[in-house]
């Protein structure tokens, strides 16, 4: 479980997120949906111990991020792709992850084939393509076997296959009765995926609950969110 409570980040005089509260409950998708600048990536890197709130406080299982003494066994995340350093091999990056964290070899191994790169071999990172880069990131955050997955924008530059995958990939850890909170500007893809809704604009949360009733008297999700956020626009933020 992930909760967030009024979550406040301020730059200098200038206001980012305003007291920003929701869950990401267990067993279930909780689809992260807002426009460019809505303060997405700010809440999920307070969330991930990257950067403090200026007032609030984000929990994964009960606990700030930074007091978690094995994260990585807790809450796999996926921020900014991969971060593998571009000279390592796939499993040369999981390897150095997992040995950082006293976690098998056996496991990065399973990991390599759950995100379909058991065959990428010595090819390095830098040479990876975007999608590849996405599913490396995406097999570093399941390495610990955690119960609650943070993913930014993970469909980015997948594929159509590597879009399915992912989708069976969340759905099928929330059936497990994993957590899973998934940012995405990808409509289509949240409306396939996601059991609830949080959707923030200009860094305030405009509605937040089961998919259906944040979706309910509109036709799309799309339609929804257009007016929820009032998107269209240009580039948002609170001052
Ligand atoms: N270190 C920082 N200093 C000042 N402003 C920042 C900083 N980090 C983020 N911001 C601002 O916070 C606002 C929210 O940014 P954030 O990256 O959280 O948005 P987002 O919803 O993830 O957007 P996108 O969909 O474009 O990735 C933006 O206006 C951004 O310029």
């Amino acid at each position: 479980m992930l909760s967030i409570d009024g979550l406040t980040k301020t730059y200098r005089e200038r206001t980012v997120l305003s007291e920003v509260s929701f869950r990401a409950e267990p067993g279930r998708v909780t689809g992260f949906l807002g426009p460019n600048a809505a303060g997405k990536s700010s809440t999920l890197r307070i969330l991930l111990g990257l950067d403090r709130p200026t007032a609030g406080v984000a929990l994964v299982g009960g606990r700030p991020y930074r007091s978690l003494p094995e994260p990585l066994r807790v809450v796999g995340s996926m921020l900014d792709g991969s971060g593998a350093h571009r000279s390592r091999t796939a499993r040369g990056h999981l390897r150095w992850l997992a040995r950082s964290h006293g976690i098998s070899g056996r496991r990065v191994t399973e990991v390599l084939e759950r995100a379909g790169l058991a065959d990428t071999g010595r090819l390095r990172a830098g040479r990876f393509s975007l999608g590849m880069r996405q599913r490396l990131g995406l097999a570093a955050a399941l390495l610990g076997e955690p119960d609650v997955l943070v993913l930014d924008e993970p469909a980015n530059g997948l594929d159509p296959e590597g879009v399915r995958w992912l989708r069976c990939l969340v759905r099928d850890h929330a059936a497990a009765g994993g957590t899973v909170l998934l940012s995405s500007h990808a409509m289509s893809e949240v409306a396939a995926v996601a059991d609830d809704l949080v959707v923030i604009a200009a860094g305030r949360v405009m509605a937040a609950g089961p998919l259906a009733r944040v979706t309910a008297g509109f036709a799309t999700l799309e339609d929804a969110f257009f007016a929820l956020t009032g998107a269209g626009s240009g580039i948002g933020g609170v001052r």
